[in-house]
């Protein structure tokens, strides 16, 4: 499944049949169908398409920004291009066109050339195993991934072609080789985090026969088939939520800046590593170990609100719940729902979970309510962990638009900023 995800790099448009009629015509050309040939093929086009937007549309107004959005967040506003999904508010995501139920994109034999292309670049420099296991193990598993992304940055080919004087036009290629790379290697990194972090620091080798996600639950210390097909359905989800959230966004600006692709990742894993973004998916185990230490592990509905209310009372959020643009339950937490239904239907940590969504109901459950319940019922019982593996997922979208982005020339990220005083005198009726 997760090469469903990263297909994302080579998709042109977001119907199933066309998508893959432009797959094969291109690999039928002899142009090969490795994702380089298949981007190279694809990028006129969408240069021209933009170019065409911008000549018939560049005037036209988007939409007006009130001083709540201002104030707020820039809450709606539309002001930027991400063409690997689009969110909608009471449907939820779509990749490339794609619902998270429908996410079957690649055959076989495209899901096994990414994988065979992610395999051959897979192998993580010493140094960097040297770098996670020269912090202290308490470092939150975060600042470790960071940390360890920014320990390849001396390795990027875009970073080394900028400085010889690439020309603007040839940007895209070794951004992607950089991504690819980067991309392939952090299962690696995540593993030996997990293995610095909670199992004394004894990593274990890649198996080259395992697709990118099976290797990365291998290399973490789980090797039965349930886990791997959760990793791979866990990898999938996380990986795009289109380009405003907190992760993508912050990838997005940095890279708009001509920083390299590892640069932005690490940018990017910053933002996911806040608990109200990526950080609530530990966050909620944390908040659900509290009510069972509190209530017991299968608590009435009635003493279960009562919680939520304390916790809302106490002036903190129920972590899991609510969300900037959903309003209605996040497709991804309705997946793992369905997962968790069909392999663990009588797990207690699920039963908490389904209680609680009967109770809270509004906000919505996001993604992160049921992510933990799954980690948890496979053995991957530390929950500091979790959001490396949210920031494994998501950097195959960040990184598959920052190709995009420099493909289709997006200029530097600068919006106008005001003050108080420039809002109060604006209109207020002062001069
Ligand atoms: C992968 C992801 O990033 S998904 C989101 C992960 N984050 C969480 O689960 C943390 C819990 N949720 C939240 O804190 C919020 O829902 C956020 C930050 C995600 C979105 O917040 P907003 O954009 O302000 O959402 P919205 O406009 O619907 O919120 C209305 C009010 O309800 C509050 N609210 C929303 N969700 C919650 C919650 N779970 N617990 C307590 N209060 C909440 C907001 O803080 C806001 O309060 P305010 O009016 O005093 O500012
Ligand atoms: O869209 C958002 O703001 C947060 C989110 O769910 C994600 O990034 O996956």
């Amino acid at each position: 499944m997760f090469s469903t995800a990263l297909a994302a790099l080579t998709a042109v448009k977001d119907q199933h049949g066309r998508q893959r009629t432009k797959l094969k015509h291109v690999a039928a050309r002899g142009d090969g169908d490795d994702l380089k040939s298949v981007l190279a093929a694809c990028i006129p086009a969408e240069q021209e398409r933009l170019r065409g937007i911008k000549t018939a549309h560049g005037s036209k107004v988007l939409g007006e920004v009130t001083v709540d959005q201002a104030l707020g967040g820039m809450r709606a506003i539309p002001g930027m291009l991400w063409e690997v999904s689009l969110l909608d508010a009471e449907e939820g995501i779509r990749l490339r066109g794609h619902t998270i139920a429908e996410l079957q994109i690649p055959s076989n034999e495209q899901a096994d050339s990414v994988s065979a292309e992610l395999r051959r670049r897979a192998e993580l420099p010493d140094h960097v195993f040297r770098v996670i296991g020269a912090l202290p193990p308490g470092t939150h598993p975060m600042t470790q991934f960071a940390a360890a992304i920014l320990s390849l940055q001396p390795d990027s080919e875009f970073a080394k072609a900028y400085a010889a004087g690439l020309p603007k036009a040839k940007y895209w290629e070794p951004v992607l080789e950089d991504s690819l790379n980067l991309i392939a290697k952090l299962p690696a990194i995540a593993a030996a985090i997990y293995r610095h972090s909670f199992k004394g620091g004894r990593f274990i080798d890649p198996d080259p026969s395992l697709d990118w996600a099976a290797n990365l639950a291998h290399m973490m210390g789980f090797d039965d088939e349930g886990c791997r097909e959760m990793m791979r359905l866990y990898l999938t989800i996380h990986a795009d939520h289109e380009g405003g959230n907190v992760s993508a966004h912050a990838t997005h600006l940095v890279g708009s800046a001509l920083s390299d692709p590892y640069l932005c990742l690490a940018a990017g894993i910053a933002g996911l590593a806040g608990p109200l973004h990526g950080l609530a998916n530990q966050e909620v185990l944390k908040w659900m170990f509290q009510v069972q230490k509190q209530l017991g592990p299968d608590p009435t509905k009635e003493a279960l609100e009562a919680f939520v209310w304390d916790t809302l009372k106490a002036g903190k959020v129920v972590p899991g719940y609510g969300h900037a643009v959903l309003r209605t339950t996040d497709p991804r937490y309705t997946c793992q729902r369905e997962f968790a239904l069909k392999h663990l239907p009588d797990y207690p940590l699920f039963k908490l979970c389904s209680t609680l969504y009967d109770v809270v109901k509004n906000p919505f459950p996001n993604v992160d309510a049921h992510s933990g319940v799954l980690l948890q019922y496979y053995g991957i019982t530390e929950e500091d962990f979790y959001t490396v593996l949210f920031g494994v997922s998501r950097a195959l979208g960040v990184l598959a638009q920052g190709v995009w982005s420099r493909a289709l020339g997006f200029p530097l990220e600068r919006p106008k900023s005001l003050t108080m005083e420039l809002i109060e005198k604006r209109f207020s009726g002062h001069p």
